[in-house]
């Protein structure tokens, strides 16, 4: 059984819809030597909810990673690329290392944290001012583990308002590894941001760059159309039920919205896409819940996911959304590799 929106989810296209461009750039002063030109791997490392997926999307100067005050709103990795006049930052966000290790889906998530730690050349460890709990440990030991050079960024600053007690938690923190440095920061607000980039930088190898430096991610458009849905569903419902629910696109399309050029120009409008998403639940109550009445929760988190997607895409984006039911599917391992997760 499957349900569908009332009405189709188009819309006019919001005048803010910008393409993804990489907005970071030449936010550090390049070197005269061209020989100095850095490239590498980051992975950008830390336990749930500490704020990787908001610093991420702060260092590439736009939104890539969805982000919810929910503790494991990341469930795969993706690439975000930075390219910069003297260098190019290859930032991996991560599932974040976690201890409750029972089903299928959390042995998941830890293996492919762990996975990545061990093939880049830099760790960007994240962390809450003022807070070092059992997770945080756990995850620093997986690093001390993998032996790669770990930069830490001590994040959410703007929580607190007396400065001085940030010191003897930098200096206890410098205790605990041989971090290549150590710098505060709030992604939320942007602040020590710049600063935390060219340490980074400096700190990855000489190399050229790899991707296209107008290329953001790695990731297609139909990954990401799942992700922004899945956003949707993190923000909007109850504690339990969004770690109960995934996302699968079922189909994505490009159609040509005009015959030829538009008016006035001679460039064909782009494409728009058409993606036919399906919301995975356990249980029929879940699903009702979903729904909403009359089809209006649903029906406002589609809306909104697909405003976003228009803006990542920089196109148009006419979206369906259905609900099934797939028993227990976050604690089988056949499910979840049906379900993309099965890379690690
Ligand atoms: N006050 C404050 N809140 C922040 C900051 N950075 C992130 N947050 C909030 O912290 C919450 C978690 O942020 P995420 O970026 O989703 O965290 P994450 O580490 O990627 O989470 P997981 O997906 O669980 O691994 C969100 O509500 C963010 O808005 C910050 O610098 N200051």
């Amino acid at each position: 059984m499957s349900q569908p929106l009332d009405e189709p989810l188009d819309e006019p296209l919001d005048d803010q819809v910008a393409a993804p461009t990489n907005a970071a750039v030449a936010t550090v002063q390049p070197p005269p030597d061209r020989s100095t030109h850095r490239c590498g791997y980051v992975a950008i490392i830390g336990r749930p909810n500490v704020g990787k997926s908001t610093l991420l999307n702060r260092l590439l100067g736009q939104k890539l990673a969805i982000t919810s005050h929910k503790p494991q709103t990341t469930r795969h990795s993706i690439l975000g690329v930075s390219t910069l006049t003297c260098g190019q930052i290859l930032y991996v966000d991560t599932p974040g290392l976690h201890q409750r290790g029972g089903n299928a889906l959390n042995r998941y998530l830890n293996r492919a944290a762990r996975a990545i730690l061990a093939d880049v050349d830099l760790v960007l460890f994240v962390v809450e001012a003022l807070q070092f709990s059992d997770e945080d440990a756990l995850a620093l030991a997986e690093i001390a583990k993998a032996g790669t050079p770990t930069l830490v960024a001590v994040n959410k600053t703007d929580r607190i308002t007396d400065k001085s007690r940030l010191l003897p938690f930098l200096q206890a923190l410098s205790q605990r590894h041989a971090f290549v440095s150590i710098v505060p920061v709030s992604a939320l607000k942007g602040h020590q941001v710049e600063p935390l980039e060219a340490e980074i930088l400096a700190a990855l190898p000489a190399g050229e760059p790899l991707f296209p430096p107008d290329q953001l991610t790695d990731r297609s458009e139909r990954f990401l159309a799942a992700e922004l849905l899945r956003e949707q569903l993190m923000q909007r419902y109850g504690q339990e039920l969004p770690y109960r629910t995934t996302v699968e696109i079922e189909s994505f399309t490009l159609e040509q919205t005009q015959a030829g050029p538009s008016k006035g120009t001679d460039r064909a409008e782009d494409p728009r896409a058409r993606i036919h998403a399906l919301i995975w639940v356990e249980r029929e109550s879940q699903k009702a819940i979903i729904i909403g009445h009359r089809g209006e929760a649903l029906k406002a988190a589609a809306s909104q996911a697909r405003l976003e997607m228009q803006k990542l895409f920089g196109r148009r984006v006419h979206l369906e959304v259905w609900v099934k039911v797939k028993d227990s599917w976050s604690s089988d391992e056949a499910a979840l590799a049906s379900l993309g997760y099965g890379e690690y």
